[in-house]
């Protein structure tokens, strides 16, 4: 059931960050050890580094064994470094999987409202691109950040064993710069929200251009197109050149603490050296663990700066998981009638517009009785289509009732309502693939003899025979390689596959040529033979054939009747099937009602 009722608020900020890295904390745990361990034993370095000058100043030789500890040390931490590594981004790559399947699951589950506000173009940048920032941030970043501090801590440990006036020094200069690094890290976050969002609206700008590209080309709008989607990617460029003054502001500040504090302590300790008051040896191992200390600062404020591009990215994917989509109803204590009888539709003083505040429907009520075609028909933005939408549950009305065989459709589970119902759209209703694919999409479980039933009874046959790989031929990007009047009964047939109980069709309101259009009417007409039809009617051999017609006008029905009912009872369609009918038809109604 559609529920307003608000679902427990996911994690956000670190705690949200940490929410996905929590399941695969194993994988992590370990690559981090491991990292940590490799990092470690470079540690030892400068300290066996030391004893080996030491030893050297005693007056002794170089020392074989401290050397070949050395190299087996460097070896040892590079090969553990490498297994951490490969840990870390296996890790990740399971994360970003999980993320883009809880997206994609909760996209295909908006409800139409949401969609119909939203832009296809910026939900796809949040599944591949937003996805791929908490990526890293989940794992490489949190890991670095762990390693670094680690890291960090344990040098200065050793620099306090070294020497503890040099490492106040340090830790001086380090308090400074921390303070600048901090001002900058807010200024990271925004700025990569503010790319993250300038490429989901390039998204956006390209979708719709993709989208429409025949209209584009025909109407010669290519270049005001390419300008559009240019200026979109030129705002995504203009904030990541802003980010990238932050990301550098960032590290920058790694470089200059290692290099002022060098500085600093390279005069206080060479003067103490000078007068005897520090060992050379021991100004040298600090030394190199102030360029040591390089590594784990430039982890952590790369780790802090990736942490806030994932906290931006983390936004926007809550920002989808947030946005309310269809729930399923439980258990349900009625049956539902037998799939294969013909279902009934009611509307009771149904109320609804797509704006609450302007109803387009004000009481809504009529009832289509099981079997046979109702048609529906009227001006255009009379409703008739919405009528298709809230039957479906793609809207739910503000009051009144939907009653499918005599049960309000609210009570019925949402997937049994809709596997019920076979909806044919006017437009574009072919998707790219095989003809075969297409036919199969609602129904996969259809067998070759229900397949060819259909083919025949949906008059596709020749189209079969026709094409060079029978069912097997691609169709092209929304079926570009089908005629209109095909792509409608690829449709229809795609919906009658799966035995619906109710056919809604959206009949096309392009010309057809006669072929088309006497294949369509048998199809419709054995479809109704079946089933219930409800069809939006644009052709006067389909009203003619229609059991029944409803008037809709201005959100209510005007008239009921049969089409040689209606032409001598309502004028209003009378003046229809004059013009709207004429029109799709090129014969007016007069001349079709008399042949
Ligand atoms: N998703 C939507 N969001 C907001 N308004 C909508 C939406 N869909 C339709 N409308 C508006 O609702 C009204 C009825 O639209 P509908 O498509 O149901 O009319 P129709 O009778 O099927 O029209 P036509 O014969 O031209 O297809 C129109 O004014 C339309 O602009």
């Amino acid at each position: 059931m559609n529920t307003d009722a608000p679902a427990p608020e996911p994690p956000v900020g670190l705690r949200g960050l940490l929410s996905y890295a929590r399941p695969h904390s194993l994988a992590l745990w370990s690559g981090g050890l491991i990292t940590t361990v490799a990092a470690l034993l470079t540690l030892a370095q400068p300290m066996v580094a030391k004893y080996f000058l030491d030893g050297m100043a005693v007056g002794g030789g170089p020392d074989v064994t401290l050397i070949l500890v050395l190299s087996a040390l460097l070896v040892f931490a590079t090969v553990l470094a490498s297994v951490g590594n490969y840990l870390t981004e296996r890790t990740a790559e399971g994360i970003v999987h999980g993320v883009r399947r809880d997206l994609v699951r909760r996209i295909m589950r908006l409800r139409m409202s949401v969609l119909d506000h939203g832009s296809p173009g910026d939900l796809l940048s949040r599944v591949v691109s937003d996805s791929n920032q908490l990526r890293t941030a989940t794992t490489r970043d949190l890991v670095d950040l762990f390693i670094g501090a680690l890291q960090f801590v344990g040098i200065i440990v050793l620099m306090g064993y070294l020497d503890l006036g040099l490492l106040a020094l340090l830790l001086a200069v380090v308090v400074v710069v921390g303070f600048a690094f901090g001002a900058v890290v807010p200024r990271i976050r925004r700025a990569s929200l503010n790319v993250q969002e300038a490429l989901g609206e390039m998204g956006s700008t390209l979708e719709r251009s993709l989208n429409s590209l025949r209209t584009i080309k025909a109407s010669g709008s290519e270049e005001r197109e390419i300008a559009v989607v240019t200026a979109a990617s030129e705002r995504a460029l203009q904030q990541g050149k802003r980010a990238a003054v932050w990301f550098s502001a960032g590290s920058m500040s790694t470089g200059l603490l290692v290099q002022v504090s060098f500085l600093i302590i390279l005069g206080v300790g060479g003067a103490r050296a000078a007068t005897g008051g520090l060992d050379l040896s021991v100004l040298v191992a600090f030394l190199l663990y102030l360029f040591y200390l390089t590594g784990p600062i430039t982890q952590l404020t790369s780790s802090i700066s990736g942490l806030q591009a994932g906290l931006a990215s983390l936004q926007r994917i809550r920002e989808v998981q947030a946005m309310p989509n269809e729930e399923e109803t439980g258990a349900v204590s009625w049956t539902p009638a037998s799939a294969d009888r013909p279902a009934s539709v009611s509307f009771r003083n149904v109320r609804f517009g797509y704006d609450p505040q302007v109803p387009l429907f004000e009481e809504l009520t009529f009832d289509v009785p099981a079997g046979g075609m109702t048609a529906f028909v009227g001006p255009s933005a009379a409703g008739k289509s919405t009528v298709f939408s809230l039957v479906e549950r793609f809207y739910e009305p503000q009051a009144g009732s939907v009653r499918m065989d005599g049960r309000d459709i609210t009570e019925w589970p949402l997937d049994r309502l809709r596997a019920g119902i076979g909806y044919v759209e006017q437009e574009a209703p072919v998707l790219s693939g095989t003809l075969r694919e297409n036919l199969l999409m609602a129904a996969p479980e259809a067998t070759e003899e229900e397949l060819a039933d259909i083919i025949s009874r949906t008059r596709l046959e020749g189209l079969v025979g026709r094409l060079e790989n029978g069912l097997d031929t691609l169709v092209g990007h929304r079926g570009v390689a089908l005629s209109g009047g095909e792509r409608q009964r690829v449709a229809i047939a795609r919906a009658l596959l799966r035995r619906p109980r109710l056919l809604l069709l959206d009949e096309a309101t392009s010309q057809l040529d006669s072929i088309n259009e006497q294949a369509l009417q048998e199809t419709i007409r054995e479809a109704s033979r079946i089933t219930t039809v409800m069809v939006i009617a644009h052709r006067l051999a389909t009203v003619r054939e229609a059991d029944r017609i409803l008037v809709l006008e201005r959100g209510r029905i005007r008239s009921t009747g049969t089409h040689e009912e209606l032409v001598e009872s309502d004028e209003l369609y009378m003046e229809l099937s004059m013009h709207q009918f004429a029109g799709a038809e090129a014969a007016p109604v007069g001349a079709g009602a008399q042949g």
